[in-house]
């Protein structure tokens, strides 16, 4: 292997897509929380934080599954042997320490929520992953956590809360769906998933009841007067295409869950749309 395949071996095993969207949460949790004026070191911590914590997540998860992956992701960068398991260890440790050296710059309530979050991570594959709903339900709290984290940043908690329920919701949604989708394949490796352990359809049932509920909830930032009707305007479509995508599941988890993902980053920026316009008392 030369240098710049294992460099690009690396950069793989932090998935940037997902770095980059979780930071992007980050931002838009200390953004409705007023706070990205009022304290811009803060957020770039709390940003960059979240970024490379996510990428020592990933590049742990990839370590611990390197035999599975080997069978069902050849060409990810540790199997197709781009970069060695105590190469992903030892990176996947330098992030993890950055990430704390980021996070303990902090308020005290974004320290608790890196700390709760960085021994999730770790303890991921190998203690959740494995039991059934539970492993989802822990990606779907890390999720949200990021509009906490960004807001506990900033020092004001409490508009990201909503946002933490919605999106860990519609996150549990689609995680459920994503097991659906992988049943075969987890099957051979012996894993118990909740498609698995309840069976395809009533997963599927459960996913887009969750989905439901997270939906009837959506108007809830308007009602108590955080966002703007500009946040329904935003918000409303979102929610068609995630109901879409759950009842579109049940033929097609594949497109299901990549669908929904689309209705998801809609509503994240009916979040910021929300807040730049935000109600005036006695207005829309
Ligand atoms: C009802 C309502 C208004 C819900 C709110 C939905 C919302 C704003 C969700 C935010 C979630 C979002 C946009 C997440 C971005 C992507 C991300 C960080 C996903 C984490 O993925 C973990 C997964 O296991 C990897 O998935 P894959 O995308 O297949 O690589
Ligand atoms: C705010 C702070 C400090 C942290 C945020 C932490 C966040 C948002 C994490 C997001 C969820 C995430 C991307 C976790 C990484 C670990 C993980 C669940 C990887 C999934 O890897 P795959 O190999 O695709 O899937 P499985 O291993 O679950 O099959
Ligand atoms: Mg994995």
């Amino acid at each position: 292997m030369t240098a710049g395949e294992t460099i690009r071996g690396l950069l793989e095993l932090t998935r940037p897509v997902n770095v980059i969207a979780a930071s992007v949460l980050t931002f838009i949790g200390a953004f409705v929380a007023g706070g990205v004026t009022t304290a811009p070191f803060a957020v770039v911590a709390a940003i960059a934080a979240t970024g490379v914590a996510v990428g020592a997540g990933n590049a742990i998860n990839d370590y611990f599954d390197r035999e599975i992956d080997r069978i069902n992701q050849p060409e990810r960068a540790i199997p197709r042997g781009a970069v060695s398991p105590r190469g992903a260890l030892v990176f996947s440790f330098v992030l993890f320490v950055g990430a704390v050296g980021l996070a303990i710059t902090l308020p005290g309530a974004a320290i608790a929520i890196a700390a709760i979050n960085l021994l999730a991570l770790v303890a991921y594959t190998e203690f959740f992953k494995g039991l059934p709903g539970l492993g989802n339900a822990l990606v779907a709290y890390l999720v949200g956590s990021t509009f906490l984290f960004g807001a506990a940043a900033v020092g004001n908690m409490g508009p990201a809360v909503v946002l933490f329920v919605l999106s860990a919701i519609a996150t549990l949604t689609r995680e459920i769906i994503k097991d659906v989708e992988d049943i075969a394949g987890d099957r051979e490796e012996g894993l118990n998933t909740l498609p698995i352990a309840i069976g395809e359809r009533r997963a599927l049932q459960l996913a887009a009841g969750l989905l439901v509920v997270a939906v009837l909830a959506s108007p809830v930032p308007y009602l108590v007067e955080y966002f703007g009707v500009a946040y329904l305007l935003v918000v409303l479509p979102a929610d068609a295409v995630m109901l879409y995508a759950a009842v579109e599941s049940f033929e097609d988890p594949t497109a299901g869950q990549s669908h929904l993902k689309y209705g998801m980053f809609l509503a994240a920026l009916a979040f910021i749309i929300g807040r730049a316009a935000i109600r005036v008392p006695g207005g829309l």
